[in-house]
């Protein structure tokens, strides 16, 4: 059975003058984990909270498998959501769980279940107020795994989750998505989630800057700068552009230029008779494109 798909289409909701999501279109696919990406405010939590029917729209729609969640057969058994680990400080992480699976009818041995899928069988009788925000992080996980859902959404699992955390919630994730499942994770972080995402939508204020495979992020070639040096480097650089590459300025003595890859550069100097002191590149890395979609760094 294929795991429905999750579609976002224009997808709008603004509070007072705050266009918290606007016009918002991507879709997670199943078996794949689709990171949604975004700064602090740029309205994940709006999107997610619209997807699960908690907030209803201005425009536009977010489905699971072409119906909004809460005309879904069964919504609560059909999407495992995560939207905050906060609980009552009292209970215990059994009986947190015991609750919410008796809410949406799921059998009692899935309790045990989670817990261990989660790492907190050790701690199943202990009372949630003791909770570092890691285990509430995992105690959230398992009331989302509870249903053995076909669709995952979860808003900042990672949050709190030490290294180790981590990389067991990575590999979780791409275990449940290798099952045919449709996962679908907030963060602001790239790094976070760079090793756990096969596609990636990016959001800033509210609208889609990015949306496709983590791989269409990658920087092209067109964006490599080869950086070189020689004893003259004004000659050098009409060489570069007489052949068709752009020098961008110098860093000190380096020249930038773009439009060629080292070998080509080298071979101009060389054919120019102009022993090489520097010959590097500097690529931009995933991060740099990442926050420069978001706009980091720009005055707001
Ligand atoms: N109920 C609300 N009433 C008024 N404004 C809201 C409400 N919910 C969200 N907002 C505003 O909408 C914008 C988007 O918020 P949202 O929580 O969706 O962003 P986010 O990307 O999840 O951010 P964070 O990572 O900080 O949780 C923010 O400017 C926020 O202040």
């Amino acid at each position: 059975m294929t795991a429905p798909r999750i579609e976002v289409s224009g997808l709008t909701k603004h509070f007072g003058r705050v266009h918290a999501v606007n016009g918002l279109t991507f879709t997670a696919e199943p078996g794949r984990v689709t990171g949604f990406l975004g700064p602090n405010g740029s309205g994940k939590t709006t999107t997610l909270s619209m997807l699960l029917g908690l907030v209803r729209p201005d425009a536009g729609t977010a489905t699971v498998g072409g119906r909004p969640y809460a005309d879904l057969e069964q919504p609560a058994m059909a999407v495992g959501s995560l939207l905050s680990a906060d609980f009552h400080p009292a209970h215990t992480a059994t009986a947190h769980l015991d609750i919410a699976r008796r809410a949406i009818g799921v059998p009692r041995h899935r309790v045990g279940e989670t817990l261990e899928m989660v790492g907190l069988r050790d701690s199943a009788h202990r009372k949630t107020g003791g909770f570092s925000l890691g285990m509430r992080q995992r105690l959230a996980l398992a009331a989302a795994l509870l249903p053995d859902p076909q669709v995952i959404v979860l808003d900042e699992p990672i949050n709190g989750l030490d290294p180790e955390g981590i990389r067991w919630i990575r590999q979780l994730l791409r275990h449940l998505a290798s099952e045919g499942r449709t996962v679908l994770l907030s963060s602001h972080l790239l790094s976070e989630v760079q090793q756990t995402v096969d596609d990636v939508v990016i959001i800033r204020r509210g609208e889609a800057a990015y949306s496709g495979p983590l791989t269409g992020l990658q920087p092209s070639e067109a964006d490599r700068v080869v950086l070189v040096s020689t004893p003259n480097n004004r000659r050098l650089a009409q060489a570069l552009e007489h052949a068709g590459l752009e020098v961008h300025g110098a860093r000190g003595d380096v020249m930038r230029v773009t439009g060629g890859d080292p070998e080509t550069v080298g071979n101009l100097a060389f054919d120019s008779g102009l022993p090489l002191s520097h010959l590097s590149t500097e690529e931009a890395g995933l991060e740099e494109r990442f926050l420069a979609l978001i706009g980091e760094g720009e005055s707001a």
